[in-house]
């Protein structure tokens, strides 16, 4: 494809053309090379053979009948009498050269020690460099430009191999360019013979060292980059030409090695573990790849593959030929080898052709791609523009569809819910008519509520498990109606009812709509609350299905624990079933269950004074105002027993927020903001704000329905961004992640969050210079509570998850199963790669789990029938609160 390409290119009008991004897998070749002098020497059989073009064999008949594969098949298969000519004509030539098209190419080398990589990408690399040379000679009309550079990553330390300096070059992040390596010689070629020169250099200055395997063993990982600009001479200096620009690469990869085998010691075993540490990652990188890319992709793992993202399922086409040596005693390595091999074939990735264009050549780009879309207008055939459109509307109907069928059920709950009130109403009432003579206040009843309706307070009314009604004990779904007056009960005590609660709480939620009137104070609870109310918690509770599901071991949930788990959520957090082998792939066993010893853990003497890890609303900046009411639900008390009997530490309840605290904690601000909205407060330029990232539903109305899921992703990602930025609370993050999934409801929810990070943010020390000093530390502060909150949170792991899914968590993770600091280690990623909404959902699950949103979620339900408190300008005393003040 390569030369046809380019030659159809040599015009640049025809380069746009070709601009599109290709997806192909990635090309997969295994050459087995034949015994050597050493193998023969010791009687080695080679139990390897191609039976054809595609696949090879494993012949030992003891193996066989041990029930691992005996047959592979890859994209092309070459024995040990093909030569590297053939595996580079055949195999590579094609992609190699695509890079003279514009197109990124890379080929690497992966196989066991002495397997045959160096020997094979030598001659590869020759090959390549001469036909692209050829190429350039035969197309005179373009005008070619060759830059080079290598390095090696030997001990996890990149070098450039052009320069005699040995000083280790740092990695960057380049918005555009991704990662780049600092300071890395870029040699413009002059001709053939220099790069011949400079290839040779670089093979002199490569780590080589002698192992039992092989006398000229490659220490270190070596990557060589050749660059191929090209333009159009005819266009050269006319303002409107275009350039081809791609590189191709030639990885040659350390070889994997068994130190018993290769009987390395000392500096040899050094480097041994660095490459097999590295080679675990790559073949991690990989596996999670050949999956779908989907969740967390760790590249950042190592510096080889952080180098070479592009190559593995980016802008780039590449082949990996896979090296074998026939002998029985590598076997095993042989077949890891081959394991990698069939993940690497599952790859895809998505290469284009780059161009740089000229401004003119740009504009007449662009100028013609406005008339072909002008003309696509004017025809009424369909295109894939207008399918894609249609597609958005009927999801749109089906969305619509979906929410007329949530507000029809709600409907009818709240109509049943109404006309229990009014049987509870009607009994009310009879008991207080047969109590009438013994009574001194006839009506106490409704004067405590129209007491309740003007002083709102707020002390709670979760006791023990039991929740207080009008004056009434409910318990567990039972509800006693008792008279306050007969038991004696002040008016006082009765400011604590909140709501009557139905035999099923969901039917409590919805009753305020329309007979408010009707009711007093019963019915004071907006239908909007009960709206959010029953949806939040319906919504709890279809997060903690997936959360379950998605966390549950294997045997009850195999689907999700397969290698192909369910790929159509894309929220799934897939603890993929590792195929490789142990020898080459499997860590260590966890040492045990109990919490090794750590640094960080033996620092953590109970709970420090003013530590509040769990600020959900005040992220710690304001520890004396944490607690919404002080009585912690039972569920929460139960998440910090388990906090509290790791290791015996001495934990209090306050460092846990539950999520009925967060629940009424946003409650509470939003309907504070409710308020500001209708006395004006607030301020023209923070609606700016909002409007900035797509939200103003207050100002938008029904227009902003149907864009409402934009805007939803829009401000969810600023959201996650500020949370980042002002160390909020990971457990805030992940209750709120969690309940608030692109609702239309949610909007208002959204908002006062944006507003109060807003707020935060610019409050923050490098930020507003006006902001008072002892506010500015407080929130310096916060970042320390986080650090505090992810070792708390690290200590649940091992209650949370079992053995097996912490061994998959790590893998997952890229964190070594013997590492000392695993738990902290993985609490320490989680919500950290603000830009990736996978890793995201995957640290909400992952936290979810932790902090047992699923009983937490739960008990919700009790909670909204009881709790249920009317607006109160008292319950200011909230962190974020605080917050919402000074801002409006
Ligand atoms: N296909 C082949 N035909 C003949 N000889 C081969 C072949 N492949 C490798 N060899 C020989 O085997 C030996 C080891 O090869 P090479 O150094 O390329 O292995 P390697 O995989 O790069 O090893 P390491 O990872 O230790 O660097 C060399 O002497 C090489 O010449």
């Amino acid at each position: 494809m390569g030369a046809i390409a380019t030659e159809e290119l040599s015009k640049s009008d025809k380069i746009t053309g070709a601009m599109a991004e290709r997806e192909e897998k990635i090309l997969v070749l295994v050459r087995l090379r034949p015994l050597n002098d050493k193998e023969i020497s010791k009687n080695e059989v080679a139990d390897w053979e191609c039976i054809n073009e595609s696949s090879i064999l494993y012949r030992n008949s003891l193996q066989e009948r041990s029930g691992l594969p005996t047959a592979y098949s890859f994209d092309r298969v070459y024995s040990g009498d093909c030569s590297s000519k053939q595996v580079y004509e055949e195999g590579t030539k094609e992609i190699a050269l695509s890079v003279v098209s514009g197109i990124n190419s890379s080929i690497f080398a992966y196989g066991q020690t002495s397997s045959g990589k160096t020997y094979t990408m030598n001659a590869i690399t020759e090959y390549t460099v001469a036909d692209i040379y050829d190429y350039v000679q035969r197309h005179e009309e373009r005008a070619f430009a060759l830059k080079f550079s290598a390095m090696e990553i030997y001990n996890e330390n990149v070098r450039d191999l052009l320069s005699t300096d040995n000083t280790p070059l740092r990695l960057m992040d380049d918005p555009e360019k991704g990662t780049i390596v600092e300071k890395l010689t870029e040699e413009k070629i002059n001709d053939w013979n220099h790069l011949r020169k400079l290839l040779s250099i670089c093979e002199a200055q490569r780590k080589v060292g002698e192992t039992s395997l092989n006398e000229q063993s490659s220490r270190s990982h070596q990557i060589l980059k050749l660059t191929i600009e090209s333009s159009a001479r005819e266009f050269i200096g006319k303002g409107n030409s275009s350039t081809l620009s791609a590189s191709v690469f030639f990885i040659d990869l350390a070889g994997s090695e068994r130190a018993s085998q290769a009987m390395s010691a000392g500096t040899r075993l050094k480097e041994g573990c660095h490459i097999n540490r590295s080679l675990l990652t790559l073949g991690n990188v990989i596996r999670k790849l050949s999956k779908g890319r989907q969740g967390h992709i760790n590249y950042r793992d190592s510096k080889l593959t952080r180098i070479l993202q592009p190559c593995l399922g980016g802008n780039a086409r590449t082949t990996i030929i896979c090296t074998l040596s026939p002998a029985r005693s590598h076997v095993e390595q042989s077949r890891n080898t081959l394991l990698f091999a069939s993940c690497a074939k599952q790859v895809t990735t998505n290469a284009q052709v780059n161009v740089v264009m000229s401004d003119k050549a740009l504009v007449k780009h662009l100028q013609k791609e406005l008339a072909r879309l002008e003309n696509e207008l004017k025809s009424p055939a369909p295109t894939s523009s207008s399918c894609n459109c249609s597609v958005t509307i009927r999801k749109k109907d089906i969305q619509l569809e979906k929410m007329d069928k949530q507000i029809r059920e709600l409907t009818k709950q709240r109509d049943l819910a109404q006309s229990r009130v009014e049987d509870l109403l009607q009994i009310i009432g009879n008991d207080q008519s047969s109590n009438k003579q013994q009574r001194q206040k006839p009506h106490a009843k409704w004067k405590v509520q129209n007491k309740w309706e003007d002083e709102g307070s707020i002390s709670d009314s979760s006791v023990n498990g039991h929740h207080r009604l009008d004056g009434v004990l409910a318990e567990d779904g039972e509800s006693y109606i008792e008279d306050p007056s007969s038991r004696g009960v002040s008016d006082d005590q009765c400011k604590e009812v909140r709501c009557i609660e139905m035999e099923g709480s969901e039917a409590s939620i919805g009753f305020g709509n329309g007979h408010a009137a009707n009711h007093g104070s019963i019915g004071r609870s907006s239908h909007q609350n009960g709206f959010f109310y029953g949806s939040l918690e319906q919504r709890i509770q279809e997060v903690q299905r997936s959360i379950d599901s998605l966390t549950s071991p294997q045997p009850e949930n195999p689907s999700v624990w397969d290698d192909a788990a369910d790929a159509s959520s894309s929220r799934s957090l897939n603890f993929s079933k590792t195929r490789v082998s142990k020898e080459n792939y499997t860590n260590k066993e966890e040492h045990s269950e109990t919490t090794p010893p750590c640094e960080v853990e033996t620092d953590f003497n109970g709970r420090p004074g003013g530590f509040r890890k769990f600020a959900v609303l005040d992220y710690g900046a304001d520890s004396g105002k944490l607690s919404r009411n002080g009585s912690q639900s039972s569920v929460g008390t139960e998440v910090v027993d388990d906090v509290r009997s790791e290791g015996g530490r001495n934990i209090t309840d306050a460092e846990i927020t539950s999520v009925q605290t967060f629940v009424a904690g946003l409650k509470d601000a939003k309907l504070q903001y409710e308020k500001q909205l209708g006395d004006g407060q607030v301020r023209p330029e923070l609606r700016k704000t909002l409007r900035d990232v797509g939200l103003d539903p207050m100002l938008d109305g029904e227009d902003s329905t149907l864009d409402w899921s934009l805007q939803f992703e829009r401000l969810q990602k600023a959201i996650v961004e500020l949370w980042q930025i002002c160390n909020v609370s990971l457990v805030h993050r992940t209750y709120f992640f969690l309940l608030f999934n692109g609702e239309p409801t949610d909007s208002i929810y959204l908002e006062v969050e944006l507003r109060r990070l807003t707020f935060l943010k610019d409050t923050l020390p490098h930020g507003n210079r006006s902001v008072d000093s002892g506010r500015a530390r407080k929130l310096v502060s916060s970042e320390k509570a986080l650090r505090k909150e992810r070792e708390t949170l690290s200590k649940l792991i091992n209650r949370r998850f079992s053995n097996e899914e912490r061994k998959k968590l790590y893998t997952k993770w890229g964190i070594r199963q013997d590492s000392k600091r695993r738990r902290l280690q993985l609490v320490s990623q989680l919500w950290t790669e603000t830009g990736d909404m996978d890793h995201i959902v995957e640290s909400a699950t992952i936290i979810g789990k932790l902090v047992k949103f699923s009983e937490q979620g739960r008990a919700l339900k009790g909670m909204f029938g009881v709790s249920f408190s009317p607006p109160s300008l008292k319950r200011s005393s909230y962190g974020w609160m605080n917050g919402m003040s000074s801002l409006v």
